[in-house]
């Protein structure tokens, strides 16, 4: 049977496509396109990607093996409020539009680029929404089985990696083996680098990296070790990663709205267990904007203000749109009540 042109069933062919024309640009609407899509935006967005980038022909790669890994990976993407296929739809589709830096031209092999979007459809595959120290708490056999080190981020690789043992999905099965052993590596290298224990570390490299910045003629970055490359990419997946604050603010909006029902219900999983609530999972004390303020202030902006120093110019307006919409979120704060003041 033959593939539909975008990938995937629709009876919204015209708008669809027309919305897939923006897959270069940021802040382009997952949510929009999971209702065109038939509840797919992940095939869709990275099957789109996968053509743009021209990778179905330079890696031999079968456009239905393609649509059925997709299709399966999705499916064990789960029904949760903010871990679901469409935030695995957006890191992808954000990763995408962070390669296209033009501080990044023809840095990249196509094998490291393949490597990357592959990386970013998966990384959050099978997710259960709740954090690790809860799978640890609770003593999860995913915390047994990883022994407690970067739990969901091992689940999701090993989840990745197995769907693509049957045939009828093995996209690299034209891969040299050289070529499968190299993606692998720098597949598993990222995803584990979205573990957000490994933030400080990650960003203390990134300052090093822009510190010695080492350009050629025309303001390209130039990486000469797997180290450098790889610490690049890894700060690109956590940069996608936490990218919901960098959105157009109606966007943004709505990635809050997912993240804190999804943490509010695991601190009613705490609460139904006699466990101590986590921080902000109690829905029963909400401050959703001071925790945003928060969230943006020492970790978001330090980590798109380097990145905005590594690739100068090409994130600067990125980097305003956070700081717009850090100012809306402050600006909606509570006043600090005249009681508190004296
Ligand atoms: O949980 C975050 C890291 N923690 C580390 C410990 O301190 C608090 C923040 C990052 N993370 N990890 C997975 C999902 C998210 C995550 C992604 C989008 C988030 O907000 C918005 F952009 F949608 C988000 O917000 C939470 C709730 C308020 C502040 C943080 C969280
Ligand atoms: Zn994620």
């Amino acid at each position: 049977d033959s593939i539909p042109e975008l990938g995937v069933q629709t009876f919204h062919t015209d708008e669809l496509r027309s919305l897939m024309s923006h897959i270069d640009d940021w802040g382009l609407d997952t949510f929009r396109i999971e209702d065109l899509s038939g509840q797919r935006p992940l095939t869709a967005i990275t099957y789109k990607i996968f053509q743009e980038r021209f990778l179905l022909r330079t890696y031999a790669i079968e456009p239905h093996t393609l649509i059925s890994y997709l299709l399966t990976l999705e499916d064990h993407y789960q029904q949760v409020p903010y871990h679901n296929k469409a935030h695995g739809a957006d890191v992808c589709q954000s990763m995408h539009v962070l390669l296209n830096a033009s501080a990044l031209d023809g840095v990249f092999t196509e094998l490291e680029i393949m490597s990357a979007i592959f990386a970013s459809a998966v990384h959050d595959v099978d997710h259960p929404g709740v954090t690790n120290q809860f799978l640890i708490n609770t003593r999860n056999d995913l915390a047994i089985m990883y022994n407690d080190e970067s739990v969901l981020e091992n689940h999701h690789l090993a989840v990745a990696f197995k769907l693509l043992q049957a045939d009828e999905r093995n996209i690299f099965s034209n891969l040299a083996a050289k070529q499968i052993k190299t993606l692998r590596k720098m597949v598993i290298d990222m995803v584990l680098a979205t573990d957000m224990s490994k933030h400080m570390k990650l960003l203390a490299d990134l300052k090093t990296m822009v510190e010695s910045k080492k350009v050629t003629g025309n303001n390209i970055i130039m990486l000469e070790s797997y180290d450098d490359r790889i610490q690049v990419l890894q700060n690109m997946i956590h940069c996608a990663d936490l990218s919901n604050p960098t959105k157009p603010l109606d966007i943004y909006i709505k990635w809050t709205d997912r993240i804190m029902e999804e943490f509010w219900r695991q601190g009613d999983k705490e609460r139904d267990l006699g466990l101590e609530i986590s921080p902000m999972c109690d829905r029963h004390v909400a401050s959703v904007e001071k925790h945003q303020v928060g969230f943006i202030e020492f970790i978001v902006h330090p980590l798109w203000e380097t990145w905005a120093d590594l690739v100068y110019p090409d994130a600067s307006a990125i980097l305003e749109t956070l700081e717009q919409n850090r100012d809306w979120y402050q600006a909606r704060l509570s006043p600090p009540s005249s009681s508190s003041s004296s």
